[in-house]
């Protein structure tokens, strides 16, 4: 197929490439030529069409999962070059760092045109399976790249031009490629340029969370471009360069090597304050301002009152619609009670729900009744005059249930609130006024109120150890979180937490295995604890494999494989390709290739058996 667009410089390098097998000379980019090289290398055949891996909606939720946070970063700047792309009559299109599409967005009649050549969700663009394309070869060769008609491999992909460049995460691993593609009649002049502008704002944007616990400084020679997606990132954790971005790099003339290697003592010549721009020098006395921000001083907490807590990385066990539901009533001044077992997040639930509130403005007050002495959880909830006992603080105290005026109070172990304080908290609901301890007058409090436990409320309350007036005043719409191995789908759970923990790592099919497969008595919080573990023995670049998993979670499995040991042959015989599958990351044709079977063998056998 001959495109319109196809220009004549084009079909001459063609002609001498395809047909003669020379190299085409200034006909065509290096990038171009280098790639059509390693394309016919692999043997590709131009006038075939690329063999295209199917993805089940079950893998593609899988992979959409794996990268949900470049998802999430990339996403204002896939909203804003949608309209350039609507304008152009183009896509815009994200993908995973093996070229594996995950959104497209755009002009609906091209992209309707881009899906009869795959340029879909879920197909996967590689180099070496698509032929040269913008998207493949912009990720093999790791820098922005522009493939317009006949420059594809493939002749079928004549009809389109594309622009991609890949996007690198803070340890600079490719997370994933941005891309424009339209017609190839269409004008493409700025598409490169807004691609690599967008993927400039995305990687910027990798910063915004993730390093709340270490050293970040921003740095340009231009004070003007500081806080901008041009100036350049470090961050540091115990003096230690851990990532950065590419600007940052550029601009101190250091490359990826740079990081776990090089110290801010040795890139900064002078110190830098905390707060405020600095004139400072870099590394070989030429002149900076910087910003430097440090994690923030952790509050001491009071007894009983845990606070603070900056947004955690958060899997939503119960949906959307659960928030929501919870939100509206709480909107409503109705009083909610979690349930749940111990770590399902019952207070990270209400934390994001007190976020999504009409009382966001306002304080969270958390409060674990179990943790407060019993003589001191009146006068520490409903506060005390000056004097009120020995021992109190002279000028008296407002109470926690004071402090979260126009907010939410959050009383965690309700179960555990001893029966007179019971009484007194039914007093406060009804009136909503508190008496300190000790004389003064009335105060009106204006708070919201989320109770937690995960003790069973209704059988102590039938035992009589809860009062059921109470009871039925805090239990009007109870929610439940559910524990997490009733979660249908627990791979997609750890994948999404583990982007969250550990950015840019990935699991290796076994510990992925492993990890889902496990009963995690402790719920969110031990999987969170052994993501936490595993961020720390994570070296980056590398997998996280099943031998750095903790070992009850390596007994498990191992404990699961011994029972489930296939003992017929086609058994063996679907694992093994279920597991090549797997080795292969999905990809049909090297699982087939690894097995010594065809890729229809590999099809067949799979769907059949
Ligand atoms: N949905 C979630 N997504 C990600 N991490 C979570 C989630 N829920 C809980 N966690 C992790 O588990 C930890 C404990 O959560 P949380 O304190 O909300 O549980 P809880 O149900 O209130 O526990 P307990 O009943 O023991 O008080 C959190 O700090 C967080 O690290």
């Amino acid at each position: 197929m001959t495109s319109p667009s196809t220009t004549a410089p084009v079909e001459i390098a063609r002609r001498q490439f395809f047909g003669e097998g020379r190299l085409p000379r200034a006909m065509v980019g290096a990038p171009i030529a280098r790639s059509w090289q390693r394309c016919a290398a692999l043997g590709l055949d131009i006038a075939a069409f690329p063999a295209i891996e199917p993805m089940t909606a079950d893998e593609f939720r899988h992979v959409s999962a794996c990268h949900e946070r470049l998802r999430h970063v990339s996403r204002p700047e896939l909203q804003t070059l949608r309209q350039e792309a609507q304008a152009m009559g183009s896509v815009v299109i994200l993908t995973d760092p093996d070229g594996i599409i995950l959104d497209t967005l755009g002009d609906a009649e091209f992209a309707g045109r881009a899906a009869q050549v795959a340029l879909r969700p879920g197909v996967r663009w590689s180099e070496g399976g698509t032929g040269t394309n913008a998207i493949g070869t912009a990720l093999y060769e790791r820098r922005p790249i522009e493939v317009h008609g006949g420059e594809h491999y493939f002749e079928t992909h004549a009809i389109l031009t594309c622009a991609a460049a890949p996007i690198f995460d803070p340890q600079g691993r490719i997370a994933g490629a941005l891309d424009l593609s339209g017609s190839a009649l269409a004008d493409h002049r700025y598409a490169l340029g807004l691609v690599r502008m967008a993927v400039e704002q995305i990687e910027h944007r990798f910063f915004d969370e993730g390093f709340r616990d270490a050293e970040v400084v921003r740095f340009h020679t231009d004070p003007d471009l500081l806080g901008t997606a041009r100036e350049g990132i470090f961050v540091f954790r115990d003096g230690r360069l851990i990532a950065a971005n590419r600007h940052g790099l550029g601009l101190m003339q250091l490359d990826w090597s740079a990081l776990n290697a090089r110290r801010l003592d040795e890139l900064f010549a002078r110190p830098l304050a905390a707060e405020g721009i600095v004139r400072s020098r870099g590394r070989r006395g030429e002149p900076l301002f910087a910003r430097l921000s440090r994690p923030p001083a952790l509050p001491s907490p009071g007894p009983g009152a845990r606070r603070g807590a900056a947004a955690e990385p958060w899997f939503d066990p119960a949906g959307e619609a659960m928030l929501d539901r919870a939100r509206r009533l709480i909107d409503a001044e109705v009083p909610l009670l979690v349930t749940g077992e111990t770590g399902t997040g019952k207070e990270i639930f209400a934390r994001r729900l007190h976020q999504l509130s009409a009382r966001a403005g306002g304080p969270f007050v958390p409060v674990n009744c179990a943790a407060l002495p019993e003589n001191l959880i009146e006068s520490e909830l409903f506060g005390y005059a000056e004097g009120a006992f020995t021992g109190a603080r002279r000028q008296g105290a407002r109470g926690l249930v004071r402090e979260a005026d126009k907010g939410i109070l959050f009383l965690d172990e309700i179960g555990d609130m001893p029966l007179a304080m019971q009484a007194r908290l039914l007093r406060v609901l009804q009136d909503r006024q508190v008496k300190p301890l000790g004389g003064g007058p009335a105060v009106t409090v204006d708070f919201a109120l989320v109770c937690a436990t995960h003790r069973d409320l209704a059988a102590l309350t039938a035992a009589g150890a809860f009062r059921s007036d109470l009871y039925y005043r805090l239990a009007q719409y109870p929610f439940e979180m559910p524990a997490l191995r009733t979660l249908a789908d627990r791979r997609a759970v750890i994948v999404h937490l583990l982007a969250q923990h550990l950015p840019g790592a990935w699991l290796e099919p076994e510990a992925e295995a492993a990890l889902a497969a496990y009963d995690w008595p402790g719920n969110f919080r031990q999987l969170a604890g052994t993501l936490r573990a595993l961020a720390a023995l994570h070296r980056p670049g590398e997998p996280v494999t099943a031998d750095m998993l903790p070992q009850p979670i390596r007994a498990h499995a191992a404990a699961a494989s011994a029972a489930a040991a296939p003992s017929r042959l086609e058994d063996i015989e679907r694992d093994a390709m279920q597991r090549a599958l797997d080795l292969n990351a999905g990809n049909v044709s090297r699982a087939a290739r690894a097995l010594g079977v065809n890729r229809s063998t590999l099809y067949r056998r799979l769907r059949l058996s």
